[in-house]
């Protein structure tokens, strides 16, 4: 049967990540095949130092792969203009240098910046998709706040809110769940959910909390010592993959309940 590649946003064929310095190659991790649809949410995950992050980075072109390519939308990442890339990929990253000095409508309006003029003029489109993605993430009512003034978890949803603004198929974030409290950890992660359904985007991010993602995910992505690995939630525990993720002395994986627990 043939396979309907349109639907499929992020795709990547024998990558490896690494870092390189003048003739010295750091390789992270080599061998990451995995293709992303529409609509789905995936998570990363790996350990400390696994390369989650070097990962993200690769893939929205801020570092460039080892080996291997990406492909965006069936464009090789490589042929991409940043112009163009602006408007197939947003990108959510923990430790970003943002004023926090903007109002919260200000901070989402940063979203439109691949599509507005030099003066950065909000046309009536971007404005449609500005309140669009307000509403999406329920932040109507801080709209006209500082974003000094909200908390951690209310900030998270506005730099997503701004992401969705930003109007592109896909969207990856780094730890979204950072500093957030058990509550709004789950909270995050399954807006991410809702907004995979809603608005047929493809969502990738980094993250922890492997129990929340192993519910919450349609695919999960394993950055493991040895190999790295790809595939639904329940196919990757059928597999073991997660019984030695972490040192055994202290954790274990339990089948049964498709959660890490302390023993
Ligand atoms: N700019 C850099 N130059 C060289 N090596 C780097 C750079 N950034 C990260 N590394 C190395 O790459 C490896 C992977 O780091 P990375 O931040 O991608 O891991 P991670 O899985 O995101 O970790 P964590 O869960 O702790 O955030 C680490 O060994 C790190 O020291």
């Amino acid at each position: 049967m043939r396979k309907d590649i349109s639907n499929t946003v992020l795709k990547t064929n024998d990558l490896s990540i690494g870092y390189k310095k003048k003739n010295l190659i750091n390789c992270i991790a080599r061998g990451i095949d995995f293709e992303i649809n529409k609509g789905e949410l995936t998570a990363v995950i790996g350990v400390n130092g696994a390369g989650k992050s070097t990962l993200l980075k690769t893939l929205s072109g801020l570092i460039q792969p080892i080996k291997g390519e990406v492909l965006i939308n069936n464009l090789k990442l490589n042929n991409i203009s940043p112009e163009e890339m602006a408007k197939q990929v947003s990108l959510v990253l923990t430790e970003q240098s943002i004023s926090k000095s903007l109002s919260v409508m200000e901070l989402v309006a940063l979203g439109r910046q691949p599509y507005t003029d030099w003066l950065g003029r909000l046309t009536k489109t971007d404005l449609k998709n500005l309140m669009n993605a307000i509403e999406l993430v329920n932040i109507r009512s801080i709209k006209n706040k500082k974003c000094y003034e909200l908390s951690d978890g209310q900030f998270q949803k506005v730099l997503i809110a701004r992401a969705l603004a930003q109007d592109t198929s896909l969207i990856i974030l780094d730890e979204p769940t950072t500093h957030l409290d058990l509550y709004h950890k789950a909270y995050v992660l399954k807006l991410l959910q809702r907004l995979t359904k809603d608005t047929n985007k493809a969502i990738l991010f980094a993250t922890h909390e492997i129990n929340l993602a192993l519910q919450l995910c349609d695919k999960l992505l394993i950055i493991r010592e040895d190999r790295v690995l790809f595939g639904k939630p329940s196919k990757l525990i059928e597999l073991d993959a997660f019984q030695d993720l972490f040192p055994g002395e202290l954790i274990h994986f339990d089948k049964e309940s498709s959660s890490f627990k302390i023993k």
